[in-house]
């Protein structure tokens, strides 16, 4: 069914769902330590539940102690021969080099616009370090048999941290040591989230600025209590409705986080929006709104919500790091030119790597989703300052990271 939006002011409180990138790391390492790990503050996207099903097939026994806790315990054992990962890049990337840590032939099956996204690196380093892999020309689904070996591996053409997170995770409980080189890293914030969580359940992993990872083999993960922290992918589009359309106060969120979208901040505070931080409660109320620059190369989850912000500001704003896009959910800066347009917006993609996007009058219509969880939300936002309702097709995408995203924008409208 598709989903009207119609123009509107928005003012209120909102505690945004909590971080997939940290719940599913959180499962990962929950399902590698033996004995009984307990989150606290884990929700349920389709993201966070391909993780449960995966450690579930890799042998951890995980309960419901509360509405938002999950007591884990852990102990890889493959319980199947298959995982099935639904649409999640992280939990393909996470979970296809933790199973390789077993001899057991694995398939690893997906869904969705995940069947068009590229595993080629991935693939090639798993099997410089032994594993066995067979691929459809890099694409899900995989049949993998490890185990994965330690040792000294280079990876070239990196178009996702993500391989480099699941590698880390991996790779402390493989029997040798590792080194890995990446000469061109991206997206650091989500490796720093992921040394961060591996601290948390006792295992080291040293780098050289971020170019040369050390991981000792032989550890062992020890169970963990762990507080999964809000998501500030999810709180950044709320944010961006208040700077556009009214006043949206965010708790329990803080620009603490080691989070890559704490950036979402700096491009409030370039266009002129009202931000107040208060510790774990930031407000971000309505300005007039200027054009803007900002690098997205280390944040590429916040294009969307960015083009949303950049459609309503005076001039035309300019972010860079548009070659980020091209392995998610499709193209995605393809995607946000294509329905920017159809609500009267022109985006330019360039040759360098930037998007340009012409703030002004944004008109109503029918624009689709592209499958594209963070274009339905870009959209919905938009669509708070535009001439008449914005219909947004197959808008039911938002449950692979914030499932409850329309209602919780509709909770926000007020009459003034
Ligand atoms: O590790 C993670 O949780 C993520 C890493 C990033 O991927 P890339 O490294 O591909 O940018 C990010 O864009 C994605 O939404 C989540
Ligand atoms: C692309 C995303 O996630 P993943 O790569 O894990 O599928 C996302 O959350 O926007």
């Amino acid at each position: 069914m598709d989903q009207s939006v119609p123009p509107g002011r928005v003012r209120g409180i909102c505690i945004p769902p909590c971080s997939k990138s940290y719940a599913q790391r959180a499962l990962a390492a929950s399902l590698l330590a033996e004995g009984t790990s307990r989150l606290h503050n884990i929700e349920f996207c389709d993201d966070t539940r391909s993780a449960i099903r995966c450690i579930e097939a890799l042998g951890a026994r995980v309960r419901r102690t509360g509405e938002r806790t999950l007591e884990i315990d852990g102990g890889l054992s493959p319980a199947g021969d298959r995982l099935y990962v639904g649409q999640s890049g992280l939990s393909t990337r996470l979970f296809t080099p933790i199973a390789s840590l077993c001899d057991t032939p694995i398939g690893v099956v997906g869904e969705g616009p995940l069947l068009h996204r590229s595993f080629r690196t991935m693939i090639r380093t798993l099997r410089a370090l032994g594993v066995r892999v067979h691929d459809r020309n890099d694409h899900l689904p995989l049949h993998i048999q490890g185990p994965i070996r330690g040792g000294e591996v280079q990876i070239e053409g990196l178009v996702s941290s993500q391989f480099i997170t699941g590698l880390l995770l991996a790779l402390p409980i493989a029997e040798e040591e590792t080194t890995i080189h990446v000469p061109h890293v991206i997206s650091t914030p989500y490796i720093d989230i992921t040394i961060d969580t591996a601290e948390r359940f006792g295992i080291e992993i040293l780098h050289k600025d971020y170019k040369e990872f050390y991981v000792a083999g032989g550890q062992r993960y020890r169970p963990a209590e762990f507080e999964i922290e809000s998501d500030w992918s999810a709180a950044a589009f709320l944010l961006v409705a208040g700077a556009v359309a009214g006043e949206v106060t965010i708790r329990n969120l803080s620009v603490l986080s080691r989070q890559a979208d704490t950036a979402v901040m700096t491009a409030l505070v370039r266009a002129g929006a009202s931000v107040i931080d208060e510790g774990d409660t930031i407000t971000v109320a309505h300005r007039p709104l200027q054009a803007f620059s900002f690098d997205a190369t280390q944040c590429p989850g916040l294009f969307p919500a960015l083009a949303a912000l950049a459609a309503s500001a005076e001039g035309t704003s300019v972010i860079k790091g548009t070659s980020r896009l091209e392995n998610k959910e499709g193209n995605r800066a393809e995607s946000i030119r294509e329905e920017y347009a159809k609500l009267g917006i022109e985006v330019d993609l360039d040759e360098e790597d930037t998007m340009k996007i012409r703030g002004g009058r944004i008109r109503g219509g029918h624009v689709h989703s592209h499958d594209d969880h963070r274009i339905a939300m870009s959209l919905a936002v938009a669509a708070l300052n535009a001439d008449t309702p914005v219909v947004i097709e197959n808008p039911a995408c938002v449950a692979k990271s914030f499932p409850d995203f329309f209602e919780r924008l509709e909770s926000l409208r007020t009459a003034e």
